[in-house]
């Protein structure tokens, strides 16, 4: 009797349904969990694919891009899977021989086909877009940029990706895409708050985009560009200047200073002891130089460097012309621009050409000295601390850099104070800066006009919260079995 008191006492049913509640509630809340983890975790990572070709002045580049399937309409979710540098010129410069143009892109494009699955080949869309090469071979001869055109277009077409069209950008797409890249890889875009301007300089043009006020814009609609991205309206200012790309501006700059028949042009945007034979009509040779054409080809001259960084900028400065501002405020060339609004990113030439020169953290007046630094020293001394690099690229830096300090200063009016507001930049996360992205992504409505709806919680906060609240009824519920045990024990005593 006392045994089966002493039992009682213990209350072994009592410790049994309790082991079993809790193996029963531990048991449910792991369940519980597994399920909603399981039924919200991503699914197994599919990725898509997008080729972009830029055709610049200079030369053409391969982009691939790569995004997360079921994340196309996520902000920063593209990111350059692969860039493939087409080995020779520009398309541009294939106007004597159309069908090699489109040859000389055959060996990116099939690394292309290497880098994009096999199975996604078939749906991947290919664009190409030209800039200003191309724009200046239009102006001289529009039958040939067709074929130029045409002869691309027949090699991306052999390719197994979605072939989605070739053919030349505006300025202004090509600045305001630009814009978009570096907006959203700096996921800038959905914050709807402070955007960053965008500074392109190619071989043949230079664009300059950035955010501005209804008010700014009022005064130049072929100036405007406007969009809704993520349910946020942006209205842009965006020029692009043709002719003043760092490659043309430097034929301006040159045929400027070259009178015909003058045997030798002793310039200040080269260095000291650079002495090359040239000929007149590769000076001449484009529709950005439009005066002083020799009637004769054949006359050839002496370029010598002076190595004089403030004569150089002052002979830039000539190119800028200045034929009054129809508006209430001008950048050059009559152009109407508003106050700038930083910061900016300035990339392509602009980063080439200030990294090279080491110049891309310096204050204005430290970027000048540095400049009249780099351009007095001698052809011979240049060429030593440099081996490695083509002479032809060694010695246009001085007029590069000093190109730059005009262009940004006198021609865009960034003074001492907004200097320090222009970032150069070659990529963001991985990707390069350019208008490539820009335009995949408005090509294929990647970024949407209003913002998708979101879950109000994250995966792992939705499961955390989920976890700590299945506790919470787990505990409560233990507790009102304790509670409720004893009585329940009694009952059964009596009976
Ligand atoms: N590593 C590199 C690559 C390009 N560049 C220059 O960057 C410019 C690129 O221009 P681009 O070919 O995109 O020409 P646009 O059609 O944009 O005017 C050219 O002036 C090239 O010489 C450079 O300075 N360093
Ligand atoms: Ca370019």
């Amino acid at each position: 009797m006392a045994e089966q008191r002493e039992m009682k006492e213990k209350n072994p049913w009592h410790s049994a349904v309790v082991i079993l509640i809790t193996v029963l509630g531990i048991t449910a809340i792991v369940a519980l969990v597994t399920t909603a983890v399981l039924q919200n975790k991503p699914l197994l990572q599919k990725y898509k694919y997008g080729i972009v070709l830029d055709a610049g002045s200079s030369h053409t580049a391969v982009y691939i891009y790569e995004w997360p399937a079921e994340k196309e309409n996520d902000t920063g979710r593209v990111h350059q899977k692969h860039i493939c540098k087409v080995l020779g010129p520009g398309i541009s410069s294939y106007s004597h021989s159309p069908e090699l143009a489109g040859e000389s892109l055959r060996t990116c494009m099939k690394q292309a086909e290497r880098f994009v699955p096999i199975r996604r080949h078939r749906e991947t869309p290919l664009y190409l877009g030209a800039t200003a090469g191309m724009r200046l071979l239009s102006m001289e001869n529009q039958n040939v940029c067709d074929q130029v055109l045409g002869s691309v277009e027949k090699v991306l077409r052999s390719t197994p990706f979605s072939y989605q069209g070739a053919r030349i950008i505006s300025g202004q797409e090509e600045g305001a895409f630009g814009w978009i890249t570096i907006n959203y890889l700096d996921d800038r875009l959905k914050q709807g708050s402070g955007t960053t301007g965008a500074l392109d300089l190619g071989g043949a043009s230079t664009q300059i985009t950035f955010a501005t006020n209804q008010e700014g814009m009022g005064e130049s609609a072929e100036n405007t560009v406007t969009f809704r991205l993520y349910g946020n309206d942006y209205i842009l200012y965006t020029h692009s200047f043709l002719c003043y790309g760092k490659d043309q501006a430097l034929k301006k700059t040159l045929a400027q200073q070259a009178q015909v028949g003058n045997s030798s042009v002793l310039d200040p945007c080269f260095n000291e002891g650079y002495s090359v034979d040239r000929n007149y009509s590769s000076v001449y040779s484009s529709p950005c130089i439009m005066a002083g054409k020799p009637l004769e080809t054949g006359y050839s001259f002496t370029h010598i460097g002076k190595g004089d960084a403030s004569q150089c900028q002052q002979a830039i400065r000539r190119i800028f012309t200045n034929p009054g501002c129809n508006f209430s405020r001008c950048s050059f060339n009559g152009v109407y621009q508003p106050p700038i609004q930083g910061p900016f990113g300035a990339f392509s030439a602009f980063y080439f050409v200030m990294n090279f020169l080491n110049l891309t953290s310096d204050s204005l007046e430290g970027t000048r000295e540095k400049m009249e630094r780099y351009c007095s020293t001698p052809w011979h001394q240049i060429k030593q601390q440099h081996p490695g690099v083509k002479e032809k690229y060694l010695a246009e830096y001085c007029f590069s850099g000093n190109y730059i300090l005009s262009l940004l200063t006198d021609g865009y009016k960034f003074t001492s104070e907004t200097w320090s507001t222009i970032t150069f930049i070659k990529k963001i996360s991985g990707s390069d800066a350019g208008w490539t992205l820009g335009y995949m992504l408005n090509l294929t409505n990647m970024i949407p006009a209003e913002a998708p709806d979101s879950p109000p919680l994250p995966h792992a906060g939705y499961v955390t919260l989920l976890l700590f609240i299945s506790l919470v009824i787990f505990v409560i519920f233990l507790f009102s079995v304790k509670s409720l045990w004893p009585r329940c024990t009694t009952q059964t005593q009596i009976i």
